[in-house]
């Protein structure tokens, strides 16, 4: 990875070579000044410390103490091995403590939105200095440097680090938050099966490396596509982190929905509530609106035409990324980072009261009669402490009972397409025919 953490154990034991274009650092305030190489060197028991160095400069070893006193070797570059600490400065601000963040498929175009919202303090708010751990592969290194070269020059002021990496292992290290956006994207002829394989692959092993490194609570919002079973793929993947801090992103369904209700109503978007999103990410997925509040009333009260509730509404909000990708000529990106800062902001403050945000979760304990041990979407509320739970006052009628059972048919299949992945045995792929994601038509 890029930015080094160096702990006393590590120090020493693994020097950057100079010339690695590929281990260069990025640090907000001073790599690529002039395209110089810089190397932010910070650790958890000692300063902070960020050091530059021109091309021409001789690497050379830097002392520094730790707290109890023991000397460590350091590798900084030469004279221009600039040091300050971060830490002195951040106690004159009455801020939180840092927290890091970790992206895939850092280089992409959600993350290209997303990134910078979460640099800005709009999600996290305004005393929450954060670090950004940015994942890439070999063939986005070079784009991954760019994106961290525009945040530089965006001067955050609590954007404290950004490291950038290709090994899960060592970007995911200590990470609070996981957003896992990297994934292949659905090509022509490719069989939905295929996806399901190729992108649970990458699934499993960041899962793998979340249970080695993250932080033991981090929450994990999975987006690339097929979401939900990429979800489950990466908690079967990570047994000693808790199940329920996995997350499958449908906030941008329930945000699709909210619209067209509030459109067809006249109402603006705010004065939609209760919004469930049931099952899974795909052309399945069940916009509730039995449950959902338009001014506090039911909407099937504001909105008497049920025939356009269960027909146009409902397509529409399934489809809607397909029609996106139809004008746009790519998938939602803007309105995806958009709506992955809600999810997380949905966490991370109380829910209001009565209220509650869909999300696709492990279904294993819901109280709505959903098969366990899928990722499923479903209404949930929070404290606003990162954590959430199920809600409990939704009614259900027959119509939407069997739309659940459909969307809960297409996740099962999806789950026995990837055993081999989850650690179930041999995969057996029964996939419904109709089996979609929101951007295929
Ligand atoms: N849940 C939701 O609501 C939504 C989900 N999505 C999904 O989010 C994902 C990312 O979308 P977006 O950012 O627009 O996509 P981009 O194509 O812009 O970026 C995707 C990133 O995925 C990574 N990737 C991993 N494996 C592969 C592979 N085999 N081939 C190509 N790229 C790969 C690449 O990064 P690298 O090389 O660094 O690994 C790439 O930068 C997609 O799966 C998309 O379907 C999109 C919209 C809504
Ligand atoms: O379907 C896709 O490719 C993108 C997607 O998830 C969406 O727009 O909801």
């Amino acid at each position: 990875m890029a930015l080094l953490e160096i702990s006393p154990s590590y120090a020493g034991s693994r020097a950057l070579p100079p010339n690695d274009l590929s281990s260069r650092p990025i640090n907000p305030l001073l790599a690529f000044k002039n395209r110089r190489p810089s190397l932010p060197c910070s650790a958890r028991r000692i300063p902070r410390i960020l050091c530059s160095v021109s091309p021409n400069q001789v690497q050379a070893p830097v002392l520094s103490a730790t707290p109890a006193g023991a000397t460590i070797k350091r590798e900084c570059f030469g004279v221009f091995c600039t040091t300050y600490d971060l830490k002195a400065a951040d106690k004159t601000k009455s801020w939180k403590g840092l927290i890091n963040i970790a992206v895939s498929g850092a280089a992409g175009m959600i993350s290209n939105h997303l990134l910078f919202k979460l640099a800005s303090g709009e999600v996290f708010g305004p005393d929450q200095p954060i670090a950004l751990k940015l994942l890439g592969s070999e063939r986005s290194f070079q784009a991954l440097e760019g994106v961290a070269m525009e945040l530089e020059d965006s001067l955050y002021p609590l954007l404290r680090e950004v490291s950038i990496g290709k090994d899960p292992y060592e970007v995911f290290q200590d990470a609070e938050w996981a957003l896992l956006i990297g994934a292949k994207p659905r090509g022509p002829g490719m069989e939905r099966a295929g996806l399901l394989d190729i992108n649970g692959q990458i699934f499993a092993e960041q899962g793998k490396a979340l249970n080695d490194v993250a932080s033991r609570n981090v929450k994990v919002i999975v987006v690339g596509n097929p979401c939900n079973t990429n979800a489950l793929i990466c908690l079967k993947n990570a047994p000693n982190i808790p199940a329920k801090n996995f997350h499958a992103l449908t906030r941008l369904d329930e945000n699709r929905a909210k619209c067209q209700l509030a459109l067809k109503a006249g109402v603006f978007y705010d004065k939609v509530s209760n919004m469930t999103i049931w099952g899974n990410h795909s052309t399945t997925q069940v916009p509730d609106f039995l449950n959902a509040k338009i001014n506090g009333m039911p909407v099937t009260e504001v909105i008497t035409d049920v025939k356009w509730l269960k027909e146009e509404f409902t397509e529409r909000v399934q489809k809607r990324g397909g029609v996106l990708i139809q004008k746009w000529g790519r998938s939602s990106a803007a309105s995806t980072a958009v709506s992955i800062v809600d999810a997380i902001r949905s966490l991370i403050t109380p829910t209001p009261d009565g209220d509650w945000f869909s999300s696709g979760v492990y279904s294993t304990g819901n109280p709505y009669g959903i098969a366990e041990d899928i990722v499923f979407s479903m209404p949930c509320r929070s404290k606003g402490d990162g954590d959430y739970e199920l809600a409990k006052d939704v009614i259900f009628d027959d119509y939407l009972r069997e739309r659940i059972k459909k969307t809960e048919a297409e996740l099962l299949a999806e789950k026995r397409c990837v055993a081999h992945l989850t650690g179930e045995g041999n995969a057996y792929c029964d996939l419904p025919e109709d089996t979609m994601l929101p951007g295929e038509q």
